[in-house]
C-alpha cells in the first residue's frame, strides 16, 4: 500500500497498460436499455447501421426491466456470438458486466463493447471512446481488446468505482424521473437535498494490511474519472489490478460541502486530510440497517450492496472493445 501523489490537472483520457490483442468480431449481441439517457435511440441506430455496413451480424435485444441486461449477457452463447455490446448508461453496462462475469470467470471471456447512451457515460470516458457513432462502430468492429480488471463488492461486479457515504446516498435517493428530465442536474439537486437533511455518519475502512481509517465517506476507485469527468483518484486505471481508496475523513455538513466543492472544482489535492491509498482488499463497516439509508454501497452509479461490504479485485480480466 502507498500514498498516491495527487495532481490538479486532468490527466489524459485513456487507459495505458492492459495487454491488448485483436480478434475477429463478426456476430454481435447488442443489449439495449431503451430507458437510458433520455432515450438516445438515434445513436444506437447510427452505430448499428455502420456495423452492418461493415458486414457484421447484429442482434439487438431491448431490456424490459432492471436485471434483464445481466440475464441476457449471462445467457449469451460464446458459440453463437463473438461479443456482447451494452447500449445504455453505466448502470446497464454494469449489469452486462455482471452477466459476462460468468464467462470470464470460467476462462471463456466474451468481449464487451459499448454504445454510450447514459447520463454520465464514465466507462466510455475512461476508455477514451467518445460519442461519435463512426468511432464507436470502428472500436467494436476493429476487435482490439483492452483488458480491464473489474472488482467485487460483496460478490457484485463493478468496473469504475464503489462508494459509501454521501455519494451512495445520493445514488440511492435520486429520482429516475428527474434524471430523465434534467440529466446530471438531478444528481446536483439530490446532493443539495442530502447535504441539507442527511445526519452525520461514520464508517470504518480496513485495508488489506489491517490499517484502519475512520471516515465520513469513502470511494474505492478502479478508474480515475468520477461522476462524469471529475477526478478523485488520479492514478487509478481500469487496466491495473489495484484499488485506489479515496478517504474523506472529516464529518459535518460544512466538510461534506467542502468535499463536494473539492471534487467538482478539482481541488481535492489541496485538502491536507484527503488521502488516496492503494489496496487489494477493503472492508467497510458502518451503520448497517439503521433505517436511514446510510448503509448503501453504490457501484458504477447504482446501489450494488449494503454494509458491511468486502471489496476486492474480481481475479479475472474482461476484454473490452475500445479501439
Ligand atoms: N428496460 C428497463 N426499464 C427500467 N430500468 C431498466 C431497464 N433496463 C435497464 N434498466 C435499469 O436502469 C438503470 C439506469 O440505466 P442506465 O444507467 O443504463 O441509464 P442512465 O441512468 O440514463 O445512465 P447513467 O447510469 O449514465 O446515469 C440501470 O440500473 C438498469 O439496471
Amino acid at each position: 500500500m502507498r500514498d498516491t501523489v495527487l495532481m490538479d490537472e486532468n490527466p489524459a483520457v485513456g487507459s495505458g497498460g492492459g495487454s491488448d490483442a485483436t480478434a475477429e468480431v463478426r456476430r454481435l449481441l447488442v443489449i439495449h436499455n431503451p430507458t437510458a439517457g433520455g432515450r438516445r435511440a438515434r445513436r444506437l441506430r447510427a452505430v448499428v447501421s455502420r456495423l452492418e455496413a461493415r458486414g457484421l451480424s447484429v442482434t439487438v435485444k431491448p431490456t424490459g426491466k432492471r436485471g434483464d441486461a445481466e440475464d441476457f449477457a449471462r445467457g449469451a452463447d460464446p458459440a453463437e456470438v463473438d461479443a456482447v455490446i451494452a447500449a445504455g448508461g453505466d448502470g446497464t453496462i454494469n449489469e452486462v458486466i455482471n452477466g459476462l462475469a460468468v464467462h470470464a470467470a470460467a476462462g471463456l471471456p466474451l468481449p464487451l463493447g459499448i454504445v454510450p447512451m447514459g447520463t454520465a457515460n464514465v466507462l466510455a470516458a475512461e476508455l477514451g471512446l467518445g460519442m461519435d457513432a463512426e468511432r464507436i462502430a470502428a472500436a467494436i468492429a476493429g476487435g482490439r481488446r483492452t483488458m480491464i480488471w473489474p472488482a467485487l463488492a460483496n460478490g457484485r461486479v463493478f468496473s469504475l468505482m464503489a462508494g459509501v457515504g454521501l455519494d451512495a446516498r445520493v445514488v440511492e435517493r435520486v429520482d429516475p424521473r428527474v434524471k430523465r428530465l434534467i440529466g446530471k442536474g438531478a444528481y446536483v439537486a439530490e446532493t443539495l437535498v442530502q447535504l441539507a437533511t442527511r445526519p452525520d455518519h461514520r464508517y470504518r475502512v480496513t485495508l488489506d494490511d489491517g490499517e484502519a481509517h475512520d471516515v465520513a465517506s469513502v470511494i474505492v476507485a478502479k478508474g480515475h474519472f468520477y461522476g462524469g469527468r471529475f477526478i478523485c483518484a488520479p492514478d487509478a486505471r481500469l487496466t491495473e489490478p489495484e484499488l485506489h481508496v479515496c478517504l474523506f475523513p472529516r464529518g459535518g455538513r460544512l466538510n461534506a460541502l467542502r468535499y463536494v466543492w473539492g471534487v467538482t472544482a478539482g481541488r481535492l489535492a489541496r485538502f491536507p486530510e484527503y488521502r488516496v491509498v492503494t489496496a487489494k482488499r477493503v472492508r467497510i463497516e458502518g451503520p448497517a440497517g439503521d433505517g436511514l439509508f446510510a448503509d448503501a454501497v453504490q457501484g458504477d452509479g447504482d446501489v450494488l450492496a449494503r454494509l458491511p461490504v468486502e471489496i476486492a479485485l474480481a481475479g479475472w480480466r474482461l476484454p473490452v472493445l475500445a479501439g
